[in-house]
């Protein structure tokens, strides 16, 4: 059944991702009208020097994005990325009714609000499923499937050009340059891929995530940041030393105080994690997201984060879901945001860390530094000492205690005279506590 009136669209943004959506939405033309149930016409493409693409139909090409939102178009599909001038057409275009589809994260974690308010008071769909994790189902899962359980937790790799350089560091001992050069090369990292190392464009995720999760508004401002950029050899060794491995996670938690008063945890920051944990095997580009939801239990979804068609099929399968509401007449679901829970400082967040340190050899010495960990009501889970000639290696792994008294411990015992160096501190996850 295609023989509904087409549903006409605009496409902002032929680059890595916009051209495997040109490409597919042109190559799987009936195959997209069947499933709609009326043709999926791209109207126009938006990009920036027209005469730079001779691999696209030139009647479609435009530079002027905002006149193409402008014009007789019944979705706008967003792929240029960054905040302005993206928002101001996004919010031209709900406000007329027109469907919004995106891949922006960096838009959505900061104005995801303004946007879902523009598009309820319309009655126009915003869709954005390859915003987090490229390929893989998970936004609609949250949404919809999830819809009717309690989410207590979500925590995963959300960035691949971090994993991609993480996982070489950790197999091959590649350069850290080198590696990030190479997942620019392979359209993984964003245009300015500090967002990526430095654990923004994961924050941006990471507030999307919890927004959804904890029917809250979350934005990325509320995320607790922490890149890979100091993440050192020492670190990827000692992880090694242990049976661990070091990932970038992104981790969003319902946090419940004694008093009964709920919270959300949202941060992103480099973690140790045992090498049997399913997210120790996720490597290159790949994401992976653990869901916890008090009746469903836990749940994995994993599959290509990044890359110009593994998003693209996230963009096409969001497409063919707005072509589909308008055809039909219906919408998909409105912000979800009534629990309005709020955010917990990082400080008051429970967290585990591993500590490793250079020592000196001689009595009393573990018995110091324990006492500062006691002193800070840190209690310790394990530890493990080799000695060598005139110093010692100690490792230290504590059990849960708030970040900031961690913190503070590790401050304190690097200036203890007995220490000689702090050769290696990391939140730990996915172990018993
Ligand atoms: N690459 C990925 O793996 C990936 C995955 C998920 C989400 N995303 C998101 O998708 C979006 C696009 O990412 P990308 O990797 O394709 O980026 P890209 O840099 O390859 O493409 C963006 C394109 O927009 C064009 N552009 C910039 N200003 C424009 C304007 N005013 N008018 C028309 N075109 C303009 C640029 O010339 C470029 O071709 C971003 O929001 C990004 O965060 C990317
Ligand atoms: N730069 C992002 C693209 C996918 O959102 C990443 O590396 O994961
Ligand atoms: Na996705």
């Amino acid at each position: 059944m295609t023989e509904g009136k087409a549903v006409k669209v605009a496409l902002l943004g032929c680059g890595t991702v916009g051209s495997e959506v040109a490409r597919l939405l042109t190559e799987q033309a009936d195959e997209l009208a069947a499933r709609a149930g009326a043709p999926v016409e791209l109207a126009g493409i938006a990009v920036r020097r027209p005469g730079k693409h001779p691999e696209l139909p030139q009647h479609l090409l435009t530079s002027d994005a905002a006149g193409l939102v402008e014009s007789d178009v019944d979705v706008v599909v967003e792929l240029i990325g960054g905040i302005e001038p993206v928002r101001g057409w996004l919010l031209a275009a709900l406000r007329k009714g027109k469907s919004v589809v995106t891949a922006n994260k960096a838009l959505l974690s900061e104005y995801s609000a303004e946007l879902s308010e523009a598009a309820d008071s319309a009655g126009a769909d915003l869709y954005f499923e390859a915003a987090v994790a490229g390929a893989i189902p998970l936004l609609r899962p949250l949404r919809e499937s999830l819809a009717g359980d309690r989410i207590t937790k979500v925590m995963g790799i959300v960035n691949g050009t971090t994993n991609f350089i993480l996982s070489a560091m950790d197999s091959t001992g590649a350069g850290y340059a080198e590696t990030l050069e190479e997942a620019s090369r392979l359209g993984y990292a964003e245009a300015d891929p500090t967002a990526d190392v430095d654990g923004y464009d994961a924050a941006a995720k990471a507030a999307i995530l919890a927004s959804l999760a904890f029917h809250s508004r979350v934005t990325a401002s509320d995320v607790h940041r922490e890149g890979i950029g100091e993440v050192s050899s020492f670190d990827i060794a000692a992880a090694k030393a242990l049976g661990r491995t070091v990932k970038l996670l992104a981790i969003c938690e319902r946090v419940t105080a004694d008093d009964g008063t709920e919270s959300v945890s949202a941060r992103v920051h480099p973690v140790m994690i045992p090498r049997g944990h399913p997210l120790a095997s996720v490597g290159g580009a790949f994401n992976a997201v653990f869901v916890e939801a008090d009746a469903a239990g836990e749940l994995m979804f994993y599959g290509q984060g990044a890359g110009g068609a593994p998003t693209a099929s996230a963009v096409l399968g969001d497409l063919v879901a707005v072509a589909r509401n308008r055809v039909l007449g219906g919408r998909g679901p409105r912000e979800s945001a009534h629990a309005a829970l709020p955010v917990r400082p990082m400080g008051q967040t429970p967290t585990r860390y591993h500590v490793s340190l250079d020592v000196a050899d001689r009595p009393g010495v573990l018995a110091q530094v324990a006492h500062v960990f006691a002193a800070h009501d840190v209690s310790i889970a394990a530890v493990r000492q080799r000695d060598r000639t005139s110093t010692a290696s100690l490792v230290i792994v504590t059990h849960l205690a708030p970040d900031a008294a961690l913190e503070a411990t590790v401050e304190e015992i690097g200036k203890m005279d007995v220490v000689h160096e702090v050769v290696s501190v990391m939140r730990v996850e996915g172990e018993d506590q």
